[in-house]
């Protein structure tokens, strides 16, 4: 027991931060050496409310001064641009583009195009804001960053892309409408998107501006009907499902076919409404807040989470990247104003991800007002276990809701502050205060976001699953764990995808797993693992029955008795030409007809297979969703071949949302 209580304690430090890298752990050590244990549980354990812990870690004087100390020091921290590397990685982006046009063969010109897209990259992410160092490329280094590799992008015959930079590149300071240059590409960009007509006005354009001057526009002429598309990049196709019978009215992305419920023992959690069929797409929800994790900042968009091709840059920083001018205008018009200079000090803390989550639900909100609001209605409906917890826990959470609103002092959330000292005012007491409830929900509530990355041969050999963020989700906080889940979860970019891999009855739970899932972890390291990270018993079946480990599950699955309402169930039978005896409705049942139904779904779970080994994903799903529907009709789990069944059912459902290859 005393063992557990070490273990919950581990369990629940690692939501607020590393124990190994970072700051921030010395900063709690610190204050809790400084305020010593008597005071931690006789008087700051025994407060009563968050607002009363944050207001006496700025004021009681037992703890005030290390955490005024520290928290005074706080000042931006950020990796900043750097003009003379971007010009260079320019030049030799330039470099490679000539190199790749006078290329001997198509795999060398591939390969120069290559090298040139890596340092174009660079020279945008490394460029200053636009007139910011008028000594280099007269100010405008970033847009002459994102015009190199619009030619780049041409030669690659990714025309979209080349627009998108011709028009970044035109809206950061280079004179575009008055320039053939700049008709021209564009001209190519679309010629290469086989957009003909658009690709004629560009070039009358072009030679209405060059005039008499047709050096350019005969160069251009010979560029597009030369053009080889040797690399056309494919985009991975993704897919966002439509919710089941539609939305439902009172739980935000979720299905019309559920409903929300509430019992003593397993608070409220969602169940089937009428019954649900396999493949039934019972929720589909954006996240109230998501973050990527800081080691994909430099591979996905820090907005929308996709994998980066041609990242788009932050003016002001080079540590994060967006995949599209939307996606940077969204961030840095929000969140990302009041995140930017500190990203690197959010990293060297070592906080967690569940706190740049927090945070972010103050910098992406229209006012402090709605910060505080939409945190204070999270604490208030979703669970945050407020009884579970130590006065340790409480002082790190408050020491962290201390230091992030500390960041938002710097950031001029609050405007301009009439002093640079840290101590807060009503209202920022107010929002650390509620950073204390968010961080003690998101523990909870919090879920990992993950991609699918495959490979070149085959979407499903060697494919594997990559977290790159965490999100909380409204209505995916009241999904309740089993250790037998009922339903498969997957993203399409930040969105939330819950499909049903069973049938489900009337009223039945609709479980996700919380990570303890009893094909790969026994009974009692499963049971630890949710006391100490979810703080409570689980009881569902596989624990009640303690099912074995998948590669321990043996052929003989049980049956449904056969005999109208009846729902007990029967042993494989040993002799299958005899009847076995129910000792439920106390009638002689013959199984063969359910044997021989098994057969044929065993049948249909090998065809699924098969298409799933010749990458025909869509054929795959309907028939591991016929099987499994049939199944669940005449049998019950554990069967390892269902569970193999609903394993390779997630796989395809993952593979219609967001992948990637390497
Ligand atoms: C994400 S929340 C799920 C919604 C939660 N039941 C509520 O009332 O807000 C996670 C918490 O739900 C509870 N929970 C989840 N699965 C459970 C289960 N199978 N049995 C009992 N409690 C469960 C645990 O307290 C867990 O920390």
């Amino acid at each position: 027991m005393e063992h557990d209580t070490i273990y919950q304690q581990v369990c629940s430090t690692r939501t607020v931060q590393s124990d190994k890298k970072g700051f921030f752990n010395e900063f709690y050590l610190d204050v809790k050496d400084a305020c010593g244990e008597k005071w931690l549980l006789n008087y700051f354990g025994k407060l009563k409310s968050n607002a009363a812990r944050v207001l006496s870690i700025f004021s009681d004087r037992e703890v005030c001064d290390p955490v005024l100390g520290v928290l005074e020091h706080v000042q931006p921290v950020y990796k900043q641009k750097d003009v003379l590397v971007s010009s260079q990685r320019r030049a030799q982006a330039d470099k490679f583009y000539l190199l790749s046009c006078s290329a001997a063969n198509d795999e060398e010109r591939v390969e120069m195009l290559q090298q040139a897209l890596g340092h174009a990259n660079l020279a945008v992410m490394r460029a200053p804001a636009p007139h910011s160092d008028m000594a280099v490329d007269n100010g405008l280094t970033l847009a002459m960053a994102y015009r190199s590799r619009a030619s780049i992008l041409i030669g690659m015959g990714e025309g979209e892309a080349a627009l998108s930079d011709l028009k970044l590149a035109a809206n950061f300071g280079l004179e575009s409408k008055q320039s053939v240059d700049y008709y021209c590409k564009m001209a190519r960009a679309y010629s290469v998107m086989n957009e003909g007509a658009r690709a004629d006005i560009s070039l009358k354009i072009a030679e209405k501006l060059a005039g008499s001057d047709t050096t350019l526009i005969i160069a251009c002429r010979k560029e597009m009907a030369t053009a080889k598309l040797t690399m056309r990049h494919q985009p991975e196709q993704e897919v966002v499902p439509q919710l089941t019978h539609g939305e439902n009215s009172d739980l935000t992305g979720a299905a019309n076919v559920v409903k929300l419920v509430e019992t003593k023992d397993k608070g409220r959690f969602i169940v089937a409404n009428e019954g649900l069929r396999t493949g039934d797409v019972v929720l589909c929800e954006n996240p109230v807040a998501a973050c990527l994790l800081p080691s994909f900042f430099g591979t996905n968009c820090h907005n929308c989470f996709k994998r980066l091709r041609t990242p788009v840059a932050c003016i002001h920083c080079s540590g994060i990247a967006f995949c599209s001018a939307q996606c940077m205008g969204e961030a840095c018009e929000t969140y990302h104003r009041f995140e930017c200079q500190f990203m690197d000090l959010f990293i060297g803390s070592g906080m967690s991800i569940l706190c740049f989550i927090a945070l972010r639900i103050f910098t992406q909100a229209s006012s402090i007002e709605d910060g505080i609001s939409t945190a204070n209605l999270l604490f208030e409906h979703l669970c945050s276990h407020q009884d579970e917890r130590k006065p340790d826990d409480y002082l790190q959470r408050a020491l962290m809701a201390g230091f992030l609103m500390r960041i938002l002092q710097k950031a001029q959330y609050f405007g301009r502050r009439k002093t640079e000292g840290v101590n807060p005012t009503a209202v920022e007491l107010q929002v650390a205060t509620a950073l204390l409830g968010l961080l003690q929900v998101l523990q909870f509530n919090a879920h990992e976001i993950y991609h699918t990355m495959v490979t070149d041969e085959h979407r499903f050999e060697g494919n594997k699953v990559v977290y790159v963020g965490a999100g909380l989700f409204g209505t995916g906080s009241y999904f309740n764990h089993e250790c037998c889940p009922t339903v498969a979860g997957y993203y399409v970019g930040k969105k939330l995808i819950l499909t049903a891999t069973r049938p489900h009855r009337p009223n039945e739970v609709v479980a996700v797993n919380y990570g303890p899932i009893f094909t790969k972890m026994n009974l009692k390291e499963r049971q630890r693992s949710l006391r100490g990270r979810y703080a409570f018993s689980c009881n569902c079946m596989a624990c009640q029955e303690n099912w074995p480990l998948l590669q321990k599950i043996d052929k003989q699955v049980r049956f449904w008795c056969t005999s109208a309402n009846c729902v007990n169930l029967l042993k494989f039978p040993k002799d299958l030409s005899k009847d076995v005896r129910c000792a439920r409705c106390r009638k002689n049942i013959s199984l063969k007809e359910s044997v021989a139904k098994l057969i044929k779904i065993e049948e249909l779970y090998r065809e699924a297979a098969q298409a799933m080994q010749s990458q025909k994903t869509n054929e795959a799903i309907e028939l591991f969703k016929e099987g499994l529907d049939q199944f669940f009709l005449i049998a019950s789990l554990p069967h390892k071949d269902t569970l193999i069944a609903q394993q390779s059912l997630l796989k395809c459902l993952a593979d219609t949302g967001t992948t990637f290859k390497k």
